[in-house]
């Protein structure tokens, strides 16, 4: 009986060892399933955050710019805001034009004179027109003056090559908002430096651009350059940018920056917002490249010289 006792009490030892077994064998399973559940998350943070440091890292490359001019959040609004710079002698060896050439320069930013929804308008119809062809990479640009509209790695003529499907693309009354929009532009810049508006000219090329991230494949799309407007374009005096897109929500990278002597200055793009600035080598600049998105922009530019005006663009 006795014996038959310390049996039943050895087996229900043993039971109650093998269920201790048992449980610690279930508590150990499930603690390296929880380590390597958890592990795996830490990796997965830990890969993220190598992923953005990377990207932060290439984005920087390009961005050595050291101060903000006008940020993409600020609202520039009634008055310009007007950046005096002393002008370079590049006006000294054209013709002057009393009332145009410029005295003062500078560079100014506004956005009251054109309202964002003109803007979305804009864009738009810089969309439909540039969804007829576009260039293969970077930059493409469509001028409604000459037609010019990029393809592949060439330039076709919309006009011509779209006739009258044009009128899908654009309509009388766009154009009268481009026009609206020179007209507007042109006064700000004339009240800005002290000019006869009258003495001013539109001139060529005034052109919708699109920039995106992809890879540019000709000379054409290399838009980021640094440049001067008037040794780039001989004619112009003014040049104008009107933005038809927001940096930081619609594209990253794409800052507009003034290369000055010890500073790089930027303007951060936001739709509406017009920066124009006289076009001299007291204005070098560049277009940073964009790293993610769709950049919409706009180029009207002035000359004092009339053997240079071109009229509004017109549908044919
Ligand atoms: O789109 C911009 O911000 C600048 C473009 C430019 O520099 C140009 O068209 O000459
Ligand atoms: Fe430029």
């Amino acid at each position: 009986m006795a014996l038959l006792r310390q049996r039943n009490a050895q087996s229900s030892n043993a039971a109650e060892i093998e269920k201790k077994i048992k449980r610690g064998n279930a508590l150990r399973q499930g603690s390296a399933w929880r380590w390597s559940r958890g592990s795996a998350a830490l990796l997965l943070v830990a890969l993220s955050l190598c992923g953005l440091a990377v990207w932060l890292y290439v984005t920087s490359l390009d961005s050595d710019v050291t101060e903000t001019l006008v940020s993409r959040a600020e609202l520039v609004s009634p008055q310009p805001r007007v950046y005096p710079v002393e002008c370079s002698d590049d006006y000294q060896n054209h013709k002057r034009y009393p009332g145009c050439t410029p005295q003062k320069c500078g560079r100014g930013v506004t956005d009251s004179i054109v309202k964002r929804e003109e803007a979305e308008v804009l864009r738009r119809l810089a969309e439909r027109g540039l969804a007829l062809a576009g260039s293969e990479g970077g930059a493409s640009i469509l001028d409604l003056h000459s037609g010019a509209l990029s393809m592949g790695k060439q330039f076709v003529n919309i006009y011509r090559y779209f006739g009258d499907k044009i009128g899908d693309v654009f309509t009388k009354e766009d154009l009268q908002l481009y026009r609206d929009v020179r007209g507007r532009i042109q006064t700000v810049i004339a009240e800005t430096f002290g000019l006869d508006p009258t003495l001013m000219y539109l001139t060529k090329p005034t052109f919708f651009s699109r920039i995106n991230s992809t890879v540019a494949k000709t000379q054409h799309d290399e838009y980021w350059h640094p440049h001067i407007d008037k040794v780039t374009y001989g004619s112009f005096d003014y040049t104008s940018l009107l933005y038809l897109s927001d940096y930081g929500s619609d594209f990253t990278g794409g800052r507009f920056v003034f290369m000055d002597q010890n500073s790089n200055r930027t303007v951060e793009p936001r739709a509406g917002r017009v920066s124009f600035f006289s076009s001299g080598s007291e204005n070098l600049h560049r277009v940073e490249k964009v790293t993610w998105g769709s950049r919409y922009a706009i180029t009207v530019s002035f000359t004092c010289d009339p053997a240079h005006a071109i009229s509004d663009p017109t549908l044919p």
